[in-house]
């Protein structure tokens, strides 16, 4: 059985005292950052001169260079990008980090993947949410959290797990539940989970869809609304309930093509492919390929993102998301 962890089994006070680093301030380092500080916890940012530095500056954080803010820290957190994270830690991060600090990631791919190597006097955990960065900032101001894994890979000091347990409820995770895992299982479950799910799977459901409706002569605002705006309120429900609260508030008839057409849509053959998409991630080759196509500045990931950006259905949800009230202020 998983452990899980709240509120009452983490201790803010193996963190009192200590100075965070949080190197990089997009996505993750934006939320994680302002709710550690929120928690009453001591964080500086680590950054290249830039956007993000300005950004960082006019949230009141005092902003160092990546070395410097890592000399100052017991902590560092790295939210750099995957794919800058291995270069940017052997010459800004490894040579400066103090004995007995604690690496700290939210996503396990370069130490699995053996990008980054980390010294023997440092703890090295996780604490990885498990949704985008501005939610985790968005919950933690509305007195809830995300849910988080931990994961310890190195323990040096005796308390890594106590010092995750403490970092993930200074980012508001304990509120909502927290799971200990590995570093292997966060980092391949998490590369499945947007591969082939939660972003890969749920565009090309939604583009087929849309293009299905398109080609044979409807409206493409009514495909539109039919195969994507749509798409959050169903989805709402099933995280709600599952299935079966989802199911409970559709039609019958809805049901009835739910159950009876789902699985032809997605069926033996996707599973195949969800298979080999899980193999590639496990044997290695995922990474490797990704961690090429950035040496080559990114020709296939820029070509693929120009073609979706370029699509229809995102010129008319643009359209129609401006002649909807509730998306003002998005
Ligand atoms: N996005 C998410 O919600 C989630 C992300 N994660 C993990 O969190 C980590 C961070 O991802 P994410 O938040 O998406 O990252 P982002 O791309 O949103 O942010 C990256 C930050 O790193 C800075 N940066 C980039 N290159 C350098 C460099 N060479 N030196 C200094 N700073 C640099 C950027 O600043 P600049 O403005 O200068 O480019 C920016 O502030 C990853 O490990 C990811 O897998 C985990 C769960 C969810
Ligand atoms: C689903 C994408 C994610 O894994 C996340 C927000 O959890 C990421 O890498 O951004
Ligand atoms: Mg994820
Ligand atoms: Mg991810």
């Amino acid at each position: 059985m998983v452990q899980k962890y709240y509120d009452a089994d983490a201790d803010l006070s193996y963190l009192k005292g200590k100075k965070i680093a949080v190197i990089g301030y997009g996505s993750q380092g934006r939320g994680q950052a302002l709710n550690l500080r929120d928690s009453g916890l001591d964080v500086i940012i680590g950054l290249r001169p830039g956007k993000s530095w300005e950004e960082a500056e006019k949230d009141n954080f005092e902003v160092f260079s990546v070395s410097d803010a890592v000399k100052k820290a017991d902590l560092v957190q790295i939210l750099l990008p995957d794919e800058t994270q291995g270069p940017v830690f052997r010459s800004e991060i490894g040579p400066f980090l103090r004995d007995g600090a604690s690496l700290v990631f939210s996503h396990g791919f370069n130490i699995h993947y053996g990008q980054i190597v980390a010294p023997e006097g440092v703890n090295v955990f996780m604490v990885a949410p498990k949704g985008p960065g501005f939610m985790v900032r968005r919950t933690y101001t509305e007195g809830k959290g995300v849910p988080a894994l931990i994961a310890v890979y190195q323990d040096i000091s005796g308390d890594a797990r106590n010092l995750a347990l403490a970092y993930a409820k200074g980012i508001g995770s304990t509120r909502a539940m927290v799971l200990e895992t590995t570093f292997r299982e966060e980092t391949e479950t998490d590369l499945f989970g947007e591969q082939a799910v939660l972003c890969g799977g749920i565009t090309s459901l939604i583009r087929e869809g849309f293009e299905t409706l398109v080609d044979a002569g409807y409206s493409p605002e009514m495909a539109y609304l039919e195969v994507l705006h749509e798409t959050k309120l169903i989805v709402d429900l099933i995280y709600e309930g599952g299935f079966t609260k989802m199911r409970r508030y559709i039609s019958n008839t809805a049901q009835y093509g739910d159950l009876t057409r789902g699985p032809r849509v997605i069926g033996p053959e996707s599973r195949m492919a969800m298979e080999e998409i899980l193999a590639e991630i496990q044997n290695g080759t995922f990474a490797k390929e990704w961690i090429l196509e950035n040496m080559v500045n990114r020709p296939v990931f820029n070509a693929l993102t120009r073609a979706d950006e370029e699509h229809e259905i995102e010129a008319v949800g643009a359209e129609l998301r401006k002649d909807m009230p509730q998306f003002k202020n998005l």
